[in-house]
């Protein structure tokens, strides 16, 4: 059948829902158009179906196709922030990396080489799906890109900056240690938000002080409020290139279900949406949504969550677009 598209400013947008009804056709993220249908993309949209790092529950290997087939009823006007993202960049989905599920080393060695690739072309990356692991091998990439250690925003019910599971110093509760050690974050911007839940014991939150790491915990949100967080947050990270990745799990279960490693007390789906709208006109360069495990959803509400996060993190990039747009054009950009 042919796609009846929504265009705007020259970019391709998702297939229009008045025309052809929305579950129809094949998911791409918010009925999208694939890489392969534009000819050139400022973001790009990939998915990591990998989950071989985790420690607890399997099958975040299907979370990307999870949140694209829960993104069909996405429109294209997001009022929270007065945008239509998809009319300032031209956002594709590039589809997903083919990840050796057998070998977490060459698993981490592809991840890195795509997000390379896809981004020598100077447009961003958002990655869906996967489990934590994957933030690793993006982070290296991202502060390639950069030319620097990249500020980092880490959404999460956990830490993952512990040592080693089983020996192992890849998977999904230590993606964050290694990156510290590897020297690719800015340890003066780096920060974790929603945390919460039994740890193994006071050191571990030792060594993430000892690391940079400040710490907003899910009760912190709770009892400040978004608007003070979103303050201090943007207060610690300034103009650095930052890096946010989201764990779903950062949501209390209740709002995300099917994810690997559930913990009580989480914050909502609407203080997430909230703090990711209070950042703003910072210098994003990259993102990730992790730990989407489709098998222990229900009615899509983790798929629905994961997709509204996604589209606002879209929204980030594509505000940061008008505003370069408005003043090379001379017009004041508020
Ligand atoms: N969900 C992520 N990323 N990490 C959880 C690790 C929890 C643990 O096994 O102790
Ligand atoms: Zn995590
Ligand atoms: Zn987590």
């Amino acid at each position: 059948m042919k796609e009846i598209r929504i265009e705007a400013n020259g970019k391709l947008g998702p297939i229009n829902a008045a025309e052809i009804p929305r579950y129809a056709g094949a998911a791409t993220y918010a009925r999208l158009p694939r890489l392969d249908q534009v000819e050139q993309a400022d973001l790009k949209i990939v998915g990591v179906p990998f989950d071989t790092g985790v420690s607890y529950r399997p099958g975040a290997r299907f979370g990307a196709n999870h949140i694209r087939e829960s993104s069909r009823l996405i429109r294209p006007y997001n009022p929270a922030v007065d945008l239509s993202p998809f009319e300032h960049i031209q956002v594709a989905d590039a589809g997903d990396m083919a990840v050796n599920p057998f070998n977490i080393n060459e698993a981490i060695e592809t991840i890195q080489q795509n997000a390379l690739d896809l981004t020598a072309d100077g447009s961003k990356l958002l990655t869906l799906g996967g489990d934590h692991t994957i933030a690793l091998p993006l982070l290296r990439a991202a502060s390639e890109r950069a030319g620097e250690p990249v500020a980092m925003l880490h959404f999460d019910a956990h830490l993952d900056t512990w040592d080693t599971y089983f020996g192992a110093e890849y998977t999904h509760g230590t993606p964050f240690r290694r990156a510290v050690e590897e020297g690719i974050l800015d340890t003066e911007a780096i920060s974790h938000v929603g945390t919460r839940g039994p740890l193994y014991g006071k050191r571990d939150l030792e060594d993430d002080r000892r690391f940079g790491f400040g710490i907003i915990t899910s009760s912190d949100v709770y009892y400040q409020g978004v608007a003070e967080v979103v303050d201090k947050l943007r207060q610690r990270i300034g103009n650095r290139p930052l890096y946010i990745s989201i764990d779903i799990d950062v949501l209390d279960p209740a709002h995300a279900p099917g994810t690997g490693t559930p913990e009580a007390g989480g914050i909502t789906s609407r203080e997430l949406l909230e703090i990711i709208r209070g950042l703003r006109g910072m210098n994003l360069v990259g993102a990730d949504l992790v730990e989407v495990a489709p098998a222990y959803d229900h009615a899509e509400i983790t798929g629905v969550a994961g997709s509204h996060v996604a589209y606002d993190l879209i929204s980030l990039f594509a505000d940061q677009a008008r505003v370069a747009a408005e003043s090379a054009s001379g017009t004041s950009a508020e």
